[in-house]
């Protein structure tokens, strides 16, 4: 095993870690909004509205535009390849819209999922091919932080060496890609939240996850400070028997946290991976209350949890887009308080603030 490698220059090393920091700055989150064509039709079709390019165009105005308190509690968005070339009614792109108002653009890069050869339903995420070119060109384009999505399921003889493996080496070769061309890596290994387990059997498997993973990025020479790592909570599975409270969800999450990921990472901002809306604000308060060691920033980087009420309220109305606006700025609040352990569980009420978001067996 060879010991020698480079360090990133310390002008990269510094570009990195100012974004990533910018990331996760006091009480702010990410805005996930990027649902793929086919993610969004789903989200469009429970509403009623045709999932035409123009009508995700005008909902991702929407949520773009609403009020200037957006600007204190939204860090970043995702976006989606498509929405990133999109521009308002009036002409103006929409990455211009979000870097006026201080909000970091940031683009999903991987391709899917697709089945691992002889596992159990398990699978891999695509998109390294023409990343190194893809990045370049997102980076001209004004994004400066990337997400890549690999999914682990929990099962009786899952997740599997191969699946835990697997994507943590993909997971590190895009993260390495993806600072090679001054772009921040959001690592996203997602332990679904599917199945009948309890509490403690998902935390075994997101240590032995992430663990995989710290190993990979560093097999890879990733280099920490300009990474963000975007994880599930720890919680039972959606079936399981015994449900937990926030407090315990939050002792699980930070004790699996704190066994795995080194304090050279900035920043730890969760999926709500079908969490209510609620839920989510009230798990992040009691993860950030929780009195432990916390050497990393813990934050959002929710989709369904800061959008089921905004579309709900929308329906795909214009008279209904300032409505809509404003369920997003308060679920953006509720989030941003619980960044900063301040949250008051059901303070902020919101249209679907305890509608399930759980979707059993989604295809990525
Ligand atoms: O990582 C994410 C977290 O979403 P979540 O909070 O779990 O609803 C999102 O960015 C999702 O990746 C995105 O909404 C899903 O889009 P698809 O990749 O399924 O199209």
């Amino acid at each position: 095993m060879t010991t020698y490698f480079e360090y990133p220059s310390v002008e990269l090393q510094n570009e990195l870690s100012k974004i990533a920091n910018a990331m996760v700055a006091e009480g702010k989150g990410l805005l996930a909004a990027d649902e793929s064509v086919s993610t969004m039709g789903k989200r469009l079709q429970d509403i009623g509205v045709e999932n035409t390019e123009d009508n995700r165009r005008a909902y991702r105005q929407l949520l773009f535009t609403a009020d200037e308190p957006l600007n204190d509690r939204i860090s970043g968005v995702i976006l989606f390849h498509e929405t990133l070339y999109q521009k308002t009614d009036d002409g103006v792109p929409f990455v211009e819209i979000l870097k006026n108002r201080c909000i970091i653009p940031g683009i999903k890069v991987d391709m899917g999922v697709v089945n691992l050869f002889g596992s159990e339903g398990e699978t891999t995420t695509q998109g390294l091919d023409d990343l190194a070119q893809r990045c370049a060109q997102y980076k001209k384009d004004g994004c400066h932080f990337a997400k890549w999505r690999s999914v682990l399921k929990i099962g009786k003889n899952t997740p599997s060496y191969q699946a835990i493996l697997e994507n943590a080496n993909v997971l590190a070769r895009y993260a390495s890609i993806c600072q090679a061309n001054r772009i921040v890596p959001i690592v996203e290994p997602e332990v679904l939240c599917d199945g009948e387990h309890d509490l403690d059997r998902c935390q075994k498997v997101t240590e032995t996850v992430l663990a995989a993973v710290y190993k990979a990025l560093n097999d890879h020479h990733v280099y920490l400070e300009g990474t963000i790592l975007k994880p599930n909570m720890v919680t039972p599975g959606q079936s399981a028997s015994k449900k937990a409270t926030a407090d315990e969800i939050a002792k699980a999450t930070v004790t699996a946290l704190q066994r795995t990921v080194p304090p050279a990472v900035p920043g730890i901002m969760f999926l709500s991976g079908g969490q209510t809306e609620e839920e989510a604000s009230v798990n992040l308060n009691a993860i950030n209350k929780y009195n432990a060691k916390k050497p990393w920033a813990l934050s959002f980087s929710y989709g369904r949890a800061l959008q089921a009420s905004v579309l709900k309220a929308w329906q795909g109305k214009k008279e209904n887009v300032k409505t809509a606006q404003d369920e997003l700025l308060k679920r953006a609040l509720a989030n941003k308080l619980s960044a900063l352990g301040k949250y008051e569980a059901g303070s902020v009420q919101t249209a679907a603030g305890s509608q399930g978001l759980f979707v059993k067996d989604h295809a990525y």
